[in-house]
Formats: C-alpha cells, sequence, structure tokens
C-alpha cells in the first residue's frame, strides 16, 4: 500500500447523461486531485460542470489532509459471482486429435528437455543488435548501433494522436519511421492499455448505457448514482492510460499496439509478458486468443528474414496455475514442479517444450492446450475458468550456433490469461474449495500488481514470492524485461462497478510509478502517451504464402483429422536443484525510519500457511476498501452539512429542521467512523492471530 502519485484528473469532459446534474465542486485543484486519485478516489474530484457549492475553503474545512495513503484497487472487483470461464483461446472443442501435419511432417518437431530453465543461467549473452535493422528493407543484419534495450526510462511520442480519434493505434507511424529507427528500440518497459468492447445484445435488450466515454488516451466513466433524496447525479471518474482502444479497433490494431512493438526485442535478451484483465465477458479471450499466433507469424518471419541463418528456434509451451498447482497443457494436464535454484532461478522440471518453425504447427499446439484446459479432469469449464493459462514463445540459440549443444534462451514472450478479476469475489463463497480458490486468485492478482510496480519502479527487491504465478513469471520482472497489460472493459452500466475496478487496478499498475512524475500531470492528452507503435513489423515485414495473414484475428481452430500420440517427453532431471529458498526476516520492509513494516505478500512462509496469507491479503484488501467507501461517505455528508450550512444562514430558517438535519447528519459520521474502527480492531487481532507486526508510531 505504497503511497504515491497518480495521473492527474482532467475536467469538463462531455458526459452522456446532460439532463442530469454532475457532481459537485469539491477539492479542485491538481494536487487535490493527485491527493484524491492516490486514495483510489479520483471520482470525488469535481467536475467543473457544477460549481453548485462553494469551495471547501470558504467553510474553513480545506486543510489538504496529508498524504495520499495508496489504497487497494477494489475488492468490489472481487464481488461478482459470475460466471467466469476463462478459458485461453477458445470455447470448449473437442481436443485435436493428431498434432501430425497432413503433408506428413511430424509434429511436435522436437522437445525440449522437459526441465525450462526460465532463466538467465541458460540465457544466451547475445551482441545487442539494433531493432531498427528489422525495419530496414532488406531485411539485413546491421551492426550495432543506437540505443540499449535496457533503457527504461519513458520518452514522448512523435505520435501526436492525430489519427486516433477512434482510439486507433497510428499507422501512419510508417511515415516517419526512417527517422525513428533509433527510437523503435525504445519499447517501454510496461505499458497500460485498456480496451472497450461494444455493447452485447443482451445488454441492448436490457437497455443498458454506454457509460464510456473514449478520447484520445483518456477515458471517461460516467456513473451514474443516488443522492441521499434519491435524485440520480452522474459522477465522472477519468483515467489516463498509454493508449484506450475503443470498440471500433479491431484485433489487428490491438496487436499492433499492444504486442509488435516488443515482438523485435524478444530476439535482444528481452523477457516480454503480456496479460489480459478484467472482468467476465469483457473480452479478455477475444482480446488475447490472436495474440499468440499474430506474434509466432511475426517471429517467424524474422527468424527466416532479418535473423536468418543465425541459429535462432522457436519454442512453445503451454501450462496452467490452477489452485497454485502447476499443469503441462501440452502434455496430459502433467502435474509440473517449480523449483528454484541456488541462484534464485526457477524451473519448471517436466514443462514440455516444442520446437516450432511454421505457425501452423503453433496454432495446433495452441488448439490443443486450450482444449486441455477447458476440459480438466474435475471440474471443467469451471475449473478453467478459476486458472491462469500461460503460453511462452521461447527463442533459443545454441552458443556456437550448431545443433550440438543445448540451446539457451535468447528471449521469450508470455501470454497470460488471467482468471477473471471478479472470481475471488467467490472467498464469501460457502464452499471452503470455491473459497481457496477466490483467495488464490485474489493473491496472484495482488502479487502481479505488486511486481509489475515494483518492475516499473526498478525497485531492487521485486516481490514475486507472493504467488505462484509471479514466482513463474519471475523472469519477465528482472532484468530486461517489457509488460503489456490489456485491460478488458464492459461499456454497459450494469458492469460500472466491476468497469472501475477494472481501471483502478490498471491505474495503480500503471500510475503508482509513473505519476511520481509531477510533469504528467500538467501534460496534454497528446504528449502523455508514450510511442510505443513506432512501425508496424506487419507493415514492413514480407508477407508470403508461409504467413497467410489473418486479417481479422479469427484465427480458426478446426481440429486436425487423424489422432495424435504425443510422443513420450523426454525428462532430464536434475540432481543439483535446490529446495525452494523460503523467505527470511529480511524480507521485512525497513521504513525509512528503522521500523518495520511486513509486506503481506512476504510473510514468512514458515511461519504461515498459504491460506493464512490469502486471507490476510484479502481482509488487507477489503480494510483498505472499506475506508476508502468511508472518506466517499463522509465527503458526501460534508457536502451536505455545507448546503445546511448555507441555508442556516438564510433568514427564516426553521430551527427544528435545521437541528433535526445536523443531528441526523452527525449520526450517520459517528456511525461511519464506528464501523470503520471495528473493522480496524478486528484486523489487527488478525494480524496478532497471525504474529503479523506492523510496528508503526502509537501501536
Ligand atoms: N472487442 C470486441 N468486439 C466484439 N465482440 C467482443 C469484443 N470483446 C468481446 N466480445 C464478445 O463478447 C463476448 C465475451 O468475450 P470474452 O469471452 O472474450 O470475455 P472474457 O473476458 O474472456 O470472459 P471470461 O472471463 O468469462 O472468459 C464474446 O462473445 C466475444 O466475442
Amino acid at each position: 500500500m505504497n503511497g504515491m502519485g497518480r495521473q492527474g484528473l482532467r475536467s469538463g469532459a462531455t458526459g452522456v447523461h446532460h439532463q442530469r446534474q454532475y457532481s459537485d465542486n469539491f477539492l479542485e485543484t491538481s494536487s487535490n486531485g493527485r491527493w484524491l486519485q492516490s486514495a483510489g478516489l479520483q471520482h470525488l474530484q469535481s467536475s467543473n460542470a457544477s460549481g453548485a457549492l462553494p469551495p471547501l475553503q470558504d467553510y474553513g474545512f480545506y486543510g489538504g489532509g496529508g498524504g495520499g495513503g495508496g489504497g487497494g484497487q477494489g475488492s468490489r472487483m472481487y464481488r461478482s459471482s459470475q460466471r467466469g470461464f476463462n478459458e485461453f483461446f477458445m470455447e470448449p472443442t473437442t481436443p485435436p486429435s493428431n498434432l501430425r501435419r497432413k503433408n506428413g511432417e511430424d509434429l511436435p518437431s522436437e522437445f525440449s528437455p522437459g526441465l525450462l530453465d526460465l532463466h538467465s543461467s541458460d540465457t544466451e549473452l547475445l551482441p545487442e543488435m539494433p531493432v531498427s535493422s528489422l525495419y530496414d528493407g532488406n531485411f539485413l543484419y546491421n551492426p550495432v548501433r543506437g540505443r540499449s534495450f535496457d533503457d527504461s526510462e519513458p520518452y514522448i511520442s512523435q505520435n501526436n494522436q492525430t489519427g486516433r480519434t477512434r482510439g486507433l493505434p497510428e499507422n501512419s507511424l510508417l511515415k516517419s519511421f526512417a527517422a525513428d529507427k533509433e527510437k523503435a528500440s525504445s519499447v517501454a518497459k510496461i505499458k497500460v492499455v485498456v480496451r472497450k468492447r461494444p455493447l452485447n445484445k443482451k445488454e441492448l435488450a436490457k437497455n443498458e448505457e454506454d457509460i464510456i466515454e473514449t478520447h484520445s488516451n483518456c477515458l471517461t466513466v460516467h456513473e451514474t448514482k443516488l443522492k441521499v433524496d434519491l435524485t440520480e447525479y452522474v459522477e465522472k471518474h477519468e483515467f489516463v492510460f498509454d493508449a484506450v482502444l475503443n470498440e471500433e479497433v479491431s484485433n489487428d490494431e490491438v496487436y499492433r499496439e499492444t504486442v509488435e512493438p516488443i515482438v523485435p526485442i524478444i530476439f535482444q535478451r528481452t523477457k516480454a509478458t503480456c496479460f489480459a484483465y478484467g472482468q467476465t465477458g469483457s473480452g479478455k479471450t477475444y482480446t488475447m486468443k490472436p495474440l499468440p499466433l499474430k506474434a509466432s507469424r511475426d517471429i517467424l518471419r524474422l527468424m527466416h528474414h532479418t535473423y536468418r541463418s543465425q541459429g535462432f528456434q522457436l519454442f512453445v509451451s503451454f501450462f496452467e496455475i490452477y489452485g497454485g498447482k502447476l499443469f503441462d497443457l501440452l502434455n496430459e494436464r502433467k502435474k509440473l514442479c517449480m523449483r528454484e535454484d541456488g541462484k534464485q532461478q526457477v524451473c519448471i522440471v517436466g514443462l514440455q517444450e516444442y520446437k516450432v518453425s511454421d505457425v501452423e504447427t503453433i496454432r495446433e499446439l495452441i488448439e490443443k492446450g486450450s482444449a486441455t484446459r477447458s476440459t480438466g479432469t474435475t471440474g471443467a469449464n469451471e475449473e478453467s475458468s478459476r486458472s491462469h493459462a500461460i503460453l511462452q514463445l521461447a527463442i533459443k540459440r545454441s552458443a556456437d550456433g550448431s545443433e550440438s549443444k543445448p540451446p539457451r534462451i535468447v528471449g521469450k514472450l508470455s501470454f497470460i490469461d488471467l482468471a477473471g478479476s471478479e472470481r475471488g469475489a467467490d472467498t464469501t463463497d460457502n464452499d471452503k474449495q470455491t473459497r481457496m480458490e477466490g483467495a488464490e486468485i485474489n493473491k496472484s492478482l495482488l502479487a502481479l500488481k505488486e511486481c509489475i510496480r515494483a518492475l516499473d519502479n526498478d525497485q531492487g527487491h521485486i516481490p514475486f514470492r507472493g504467488s505462484k504465478l509471479t514466482e513463474v513469471l519471475r523472469d519477465s520482472f528482472v532484468g530486461n524485461s517489457r509488460t503489456v497489460m490489456i485491460s478488458c472493459i464492459s461499456p454497459s452500466s450494469g458492469s460500472c462497478e466491476h468497469t472501475l475496478n477494472t481501471l483502478r487496478y490498471a491505474d495503480r499498475v500503471k500510475s503508482l510509478s509513473k505519476g511520481s512524475n509531477p510533469k504528467k500531470d500538467v501534460l496534454p492528452p497528446t504528449l502523455n502517451l508514450k510511442e510505443s507503435t513506432t512501425v508496424p513489423l506487419s507493415s514492413v515485414l514480407p508477407t508470403s504464402s508461409n504467413f497467410e495473414d489473418d486479417q481479422d484475428g479469427s484465427d480458426d481452430f478446426d481440429a486436425p483429422e487423424e489422432t495424435y500420440e504425443p510422443p513420450k517427453p523426454v525428462w532430464k532431471k536434475n540432481g543439483k536443484l535446490e529446495p525452494y529458498n523460503i523467505p527470511t526476516t529480511d524480507d521485512k520492509l525497513r521504513r525509512p525510519n528503522g521500523q518495520t513494516q511486513t509486506k503481506w505478500n512476504e510473510i514468512p512462509r514458515n511461519s504461515h500457511s498459504d491460506d493464512d496469507l490469502s486471507a490476510l491479503l484479502q481482509e488487507e484488501e477489503d480494510l483498505v476498501n472499506a475506508h476508502r467507501k468511508q472518506v466517499e461517505e463522509t465527503m458526501n455528508i460534508v457536502k451536505e452539512e455545507m448546503n445546511l450550512l448555507v441555508e442556516a444562514d438564510q433568514p427564516g430558517n426553521q430551527l427544528d429542521d435545521y437541528i433535526s438535519r445536523l443531528n441526523a447528519i452527525l449520526s450517520q459520521k459517528a456511525a461511519g467512523i464506528l464501523q470503520l474502527q471495528t473493522r480496524l480492531t478486528q484486523f489487527q487481532k488478525r494480524l496478532k492471530e497471525h504474529n503479523v507486526i506492523v510496528s508503526s508510531s502509537g501501536h
């Protein structure tokens, strides 16, 4: 719960509910905007549309209220018990019976040794190659020149957004291609993109409104709320992201905005991760499904052209994390084991990797993995919706370029289909298993966020031990890594609460670090956008019959006809593996004043079970959300109070009415405080029970 700055809010966007009253002016300064946003209460900042109330200063209330303790992203994100079918790429189908190509070529073409070392111990150190060479018309290898990929500082786009009125990625960037060659290597270390889907038939039938307004890389949620007197008003919540893709944006364009820019740099010793996040039905699968294939196509093109004859090989693996355990989706859901060696490098023992050299093979592997996931041993679809699926494309190369030595990882692109964000709501479910799964999902989503934040802050310590998901993805958080988060949202009024939670999660991932740059808040939107797609790969790479383009993103997944008999995996036992490193008390955070604060996801394992940890994490999140809600309510009450004061000064004011209303207001305030205090006491008690010491002055 680090308190860090957030992106500033912009007021004045036109609302879709113009006949209704907008929320009142309240704490309207940019610094207050940051303050409110950092507490997850940005919606309490006013629009400038109303001005119904005098400024707080006039009442002597305005004190700034130091410190924006960052809040959680909102436990409400977990409160739905809706279906969360979250299959990676496709609706459940009959598993493909064969991975053998019809033309007789064998599949899989080659197995990796069964021990996937995710880390740099097997990472080949390549000389830096400029990505710019990818864009040379002749695809010849150029010697090193230009910026290192370790450059992590954001840079200002030359993309002035002129072509983005529909939220589209800027295609005309090709024009500045020559001038931008150097910058092609500067892919943002972390990029947060929001994708809004269109209203679906059900929502249209229910007359649900589209409450999401997008403009350039800004997005406004128009939330209808009720006042105490039951009149409606609209509260605007404004967000700024690296890119906002509206309902008109195609899957091809999503690819160009998100993954395409990072494809070239995985040949440059980069580990990149792309994941979709959002509530059930928000479009995660629709968005993620085409990405790995499109990326594979570009990777293979690069291997066959730019990096021709350089010995690069592409490997595919596909596994899921369910209930904190790993299962191989390309090997009959075989249980996998994660180990950490003495160098704290994570290995997934037994994971099968397939060496691939054509898109069709990858398509079939994805189909196979998706089918395996969706027809898991128990629970079938329900189970799959509660798992995170990870598909990895690894670029490897033998040290001497020959086939004789085992290839070592050069770079890797991981695609994660996260379990629906609201699944954690099931922690309130009566079924113990369901509750535990919900807690596990919560834990991993929180841990993922923490890791990404730490990564973006270039923090030395990345809390990857917070969950299995982040442990597995450890190498995506260290060294030369890139992360793309696609937040999927539904536009409908009925999904407002989930949408806000998704956006707050995304906002926290994005802005808690970047928001520390105060300049960000004053930049106009066009300058606030990082250049991400300098040159679309697709526009400069050759298209041949081997690389049929899939323009609509609707890769079909017809099952092959023949029967597939998976070859027996080649196992490699590593006797030297060392047991898991158990976090020690060193993992406790040291506050500047020397006090110690325990970070939840680093509570030493030897003193707490995973369940305890999950429960504590959830309780912490709930507390922060209850606190935020209480602040919201308090602010609304203060508004009422100010109105009352204004009325009290009017001639002819009824004293009786004033007294009774003031009484009601004060009781409401006191009740809110008492409720929060009770909750806080309970949480402190729970921490004590688990020997989690949170030192702070006065405690
Ligand atoms: N951008 C879009 N354009 C058109 N249709 C979309 C879009 N996004 C999603 N859809 C449609 O909305 C429905 C729900 O999408 P999808 O299954 O991808 O959601 P999800 O977030 O993966 O849900 P779950 O978590 O339940 O798996 C699908 O029918 C999908 O085709």
